[in-house]
């Protein structure tokens, strides 16, 4: 059986990096800089004042208690001012630029608030008060090298240094198709030997939060024709195709079948629990790479954390590597077959400890869905008592 980290390295070795886009920045968050973004101007681009109160010179304060004719009024915003002369004051606001001749700022709480003689309590020290022009980025800084995620903050540096557009690499679009006769829409009534399908929706979900965009195509019955049909359409618009169900031993395996004959898609035995049968490859002339995940909730859920989602990373430019772990002391005995590595459905406790759910099994969504972390065992180890230190993959 291949092992987890060789199948990891297929994986990663095959997809890439997608190319990329030029995008309005209402539409960038969540997307990964393609390229480095520097400050045209400094940022604050002038000498401005950090509270509402009266620009001065400090030199003309030093001996407050002192009052001050109140010469002008600036307003944040104001353009053309003229230049404060010795023993004059101007009221201003903050953000306003700080007239030439200025060195401090009184806060207004030290003053009496006059209009056109203000009366200064206090004396306020050169500097007061001011930021400063490039205090926060000076002309031509980097403010975000390539390779950021864009979150709200980096959304707000962008527009911050007059952009509108930026160069990303885009969210993945990603579809997946749910395979299986028995599998009905949730919502509608269940008849005999069906249940409701409920991969993709986990999928989808697991999509969008690594970064891309998941569609559901649907479900597909147990026809091969039916799925190649069903891939064709869906392949216009994706980067990346998951499948689930259909690649086991059984006698109607739709998506083996499909895939199996076009030589560029691979079916093997990975050694892990769950989540051993996995396909991978390349389909459709632009060669789009598709996962075609184990049918079962658990494992398909498992497989994409494992495989997927480093993919996902990758295509969108972020930093390469396996899904990262941590570790925690078990609070109970675990058991897991010999040769494969298991990845045990737990809860963290308090104190860095992580004890199994009840429910082990790669059919038990509900116990999947009251965990909140996969405990990594070995595939040297069987058998791991209470107290043991192990890595955990927090989900
Ligand atoms: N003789 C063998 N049988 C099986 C083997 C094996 O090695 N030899 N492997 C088992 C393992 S491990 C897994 S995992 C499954 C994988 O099966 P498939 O990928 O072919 O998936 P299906 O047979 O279509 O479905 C398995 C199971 O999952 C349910 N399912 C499928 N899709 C969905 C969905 N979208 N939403 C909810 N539930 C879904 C399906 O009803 C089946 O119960 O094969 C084992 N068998
Ligand atoms: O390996 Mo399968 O994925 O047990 O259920």
């Amino acid at each position: 059986m291949k092992s987890v980290d060789d199948h990891l390295s297929d994986i990663l070795r095959t997809v890439r990096v997608l190319a990329p886009l030029e995008l309005e920045l209402e539409r960038a968050l969540g997307t990964t800089l393609a390229e480095e973004v520097a400050a045209p101007v400094a940022m604050p681009p002038f000498d401005n004042s950090a509270m509402d109160g009266y620009a001065v010179r400090s030199e003309d304060v030093a001996d407050a208690p002192v009052t001050l004719p109140v010469i002008d009024d600036i307003a944040a915003g104001d353009g053309r001012l003229q230049a404060i002369g010795p023993g004059m004051a101007m009221r201003i606001m903050t953000g306003a630029p700080l007239p030439a001749g200025a060195d401090a700022v009184v806060p207004v709480e030290w003053t009496d608030g006059g209009t056109a003689r203000v009366a200064i309590g206090r004396p306020a020290v050169k500097g007061n008060a001011v930021r400063r022009s490039g205090e926060d980025v000076r002309a031509g800084d980097v403010v975000l090298p390539v390779g950021t995620p864009i979150g709200p903050a980096q959304l707000g540096v962008l527009a911050g240094v007059g952009r509108r557009r930026v160069l990303v690499r885009p969210r993945p679009r990603v579809v997946v198709i749910s395979t299986g006769a028995e599998l009905v829409e949730p919502g509608l009534p269940l008849g005999p030997g069906q249940i409701w399908e409920s991969n993709s929706f986990a999928l989808v979900a697991g999509v969008r939060e690594a970064g891309g965009e998941g569609y559901r195509a649907g479900i597909v019955g147990d026809d091969a024709a039916g799925f190649l049909d069903q891939l064709d359409a869906q392949l216009l618009r994706a980067d990346l195709v998951i499948t689930s169900g259909g690649v086991s031993m059984g006698a109607y395996e739709p998506v083996k079948e499909a895939l199996g004959p076009l030589g560029t898609v691979r079916f093997e035995r990975v050694a892990m629990q769950p989540g051993m049968p996995q396909g991978f490859g390349v389909v459709g002339e632009d060669q789009v790479p598709i996962f075609a995940l184990p049918g079962n909730p658990v494992s398909s859920f498992v497989s994409f954390v494992l495989f997927v989602r480093p993919a996902l990373r990758k295509m969108q430019g972020l930093p390469e590597g396996p899904t990262p772990t941590v570790r925690a002391v078990t609070t109970g005995p675990l058991r897991s077959p010999e040769g494969k590595r298991s990845y045990l459905r737990g809860v963290f406790g308090p104190g860095g400890t992580v004890g199994p759910v009840r429910r082990q099994g790669s059919h038990q969504l509900a116990a999947l869905a009251a965990a909140n972390a996969l405990i990594v065992v070995p595939e040297d180890v069987t058998e791991l008592p209470e107290g043991t230190d192990v890595e955990v993959i927090p989900l």
